[in-house]
């Protein structure tokens, strides 16, 4: 807004300027095209929430209820189920500017054309039944982890910075029959470029993409995927795990993009999961009655639990499922159309940008009850009237997140192991829980990390 256009004065607004005054009055929705907020809305929004964009979105959500999307800053925000559904699956992967200066923009998270023979190619190894099968690895670092917090952290322990490095870990063991030992801070390079460029770069806006900082951690990045892919390809296939996810990648579509999407799990991978246990525990530290009702569950079951991941948990996988609906880790996806298309009553140009609002959609008060509540109990009972049958942390369709079943399979084991061998407190050092969200790759952290205070059982 340019200066002199609007003049604030204790709660008066003096208007000097034509087009601002008819624009603030305008009627803002006519049947048939997309709904935007007026300059008032705007003006509104600042006052309430400041430079706070994801809740001026989660605010026009239920604003918007009625037409089920709205225009925001030229991109559009679908948050009606039935709208959502449709663009998930009539509408392609990514948008026009889509992960544009990104590492990742050369992977097929961004590309609609290569992904499916990519797809294709590595699909075996993100099976639910393969991933279920590698669970000992992923308890083996688990337990690793509980070990070694239990010697080094005196108590209080900065819970984000351990759970990137088991994500790490994880991805290598799991995905990649590669050893990180992320644990054993071997790795602490890789996780300072990818935190240099996710966190200081695209979620808190420290350094921007054209930076030496930027260039630096980019660089070191390429440099050790590129020798982990050449080392992984001179190794030969272990014969019990199959062929390894490189070198599936590497036949697909050789190695510059095999490294690409190296990069691609490695972030994916990492810092999804490792974002989403310090969110568990901040919850569970602001409800310990909570924490001790799933503790009981996991001391009960841990045991059978070791020897099948599969078993129910129900608490603990209610719990789970609540804390990616009120806080989606990946809270938009991008969708765009090579044509024209009509969405509900709505036209579309083509090269629409296009975001499915899942941040929005899951804390819709017109679809949950007590929406922007934590319910730990919400979803033990499926017929329960606090539910909505549309529920997407982790995407829809064609396009669904490949890494879901190791990811869900990550945070119920760790959750679990974690609880049964600590109680979690609040202590001086522990942050509220606050977000910031990276618009490039679409996902949400907590804005500082995660500490608590721990004792050991
Ligand atoms: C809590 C953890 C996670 C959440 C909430 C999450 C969520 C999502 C969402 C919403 C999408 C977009 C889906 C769409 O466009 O329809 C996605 C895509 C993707 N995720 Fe995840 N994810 C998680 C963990 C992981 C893990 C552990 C990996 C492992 C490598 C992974 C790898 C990917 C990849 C490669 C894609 C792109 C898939 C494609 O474009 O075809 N994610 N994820």
């Amino acid at each position: 807004m340019g200066k002199n256009e609007i003049i604030f004065i204790k709660s008066h607004f003096f208007i000097n300027d034509k087009r601002i005054f008819e624009n603030l009055f305008q009627i803002p929705y006519s049947a048939g095209t997309i709904p935007e907020p007026s300059l008032l809305t705007h003006a509104l929004l600042r006052l309430k929430f400041g430079s706070n964009k994801l809740s001026k979105l989660e605010y026009l959500t239920d604003y918007y209820n009625k037409e089920g999307l709205f225009k925001y800053d030229a991109k559009i925000y679908i948050v009606d189920p039935k709208l959502a559904q449709t663009a998930i699956n009539k509408l392609e992967k990514g948008a026009e500017n889509y992960l544009e200066d990104s590492p990742l923009k050369d992977t097929f998270l961004g590309s609609s054309q290569k992904s499916p023979e990519t797809r294709r190619a590595i699909a075996a190894i993100f099976r639910k039944t393969s991933i279920e099968e590698k669970s000992n690895m992923m308890i083996k670092d688990i337990d690793l982890m509980c070990e070694k917090m239990k010697v080094e952290t005196k108590g209080h322990v900065n819970i984000t910075e351990w759970t990137l490095r088991l994500a790490l870990d994880i991805v290598g063991h799991v995905l990649l029959q590669l050893d990180f030992r992320g644990l054993d801070g071997h790795q602490e390079k890789l996780l300072e470029c990818m935190m240099t460029m996710l966190h200081r770069c695209y979620a808190l806006r420290e350094i921007t993409s054209d930076s030496k900082e930027f260039q630096n951690a980019n660089d070191e990045f390429d440099k050790i995927t590129i020798q982990v892919l050449e080392d992984a390809l001179n190794k030969d296939d272990d014969p019990h795990e199959g062929k390894r996810l490189v070198k599936s990648l590497h036949e697909a579509c050789g190695f510059d993009e095999a490294k690409d999407n190296m990069k691609l799990f490695l972030m994916a991978g990492t810092e999804t999961t490792a974002s989403t246990i310090p969110v568990v525990f901040s919850l569970l530290t602001q409800y310990p009655e909570v924490q001790d009702e799933l503790r009981d569950e996991a001391d009960s079951l841990i045991g059978r639990l070791r020897s099948d991941p599969t078993i129910p948990l129900p608490k603990i996988d209610a719990m789970m499922k609540e804390v990616l609906r009120l806080y989606p880790i990946a809270p938009f996806i991008s969708r765009q159309n090579q044509h024209p298309v009509s969405l509900g009553p709505i036209s579309l140009e083509k090269h629409a940008d296009i975001l499915i609002f899942t941040w929005g959609i899951h804390r819709s008060e017109y679809l949950w009850k007590r929406s922007k509540e934590f319910v730990p109990d919400r979803f033990r009972d499926p017929s329960s009237k606090d539910q909505s049958n549309f529920y997407i942390p982790f995407g829809a369709g064609s396009r669904v997140c490949i890494g879901q079943h190791l990811a869900w399979l990550e945070l119920r084991l760790a959750i679990a192991i974690l609880l049964n061998k600590f109680e979690f407190h609040k202590g001086e050092e522990t942050p509220d829980l606050n977000f910031v969200v990276d618009y490039h790759h679409a996902v949400v952290h907590p804005d500082v990390d995660m500490k608590f205070v721990l004792k050991e059982r």
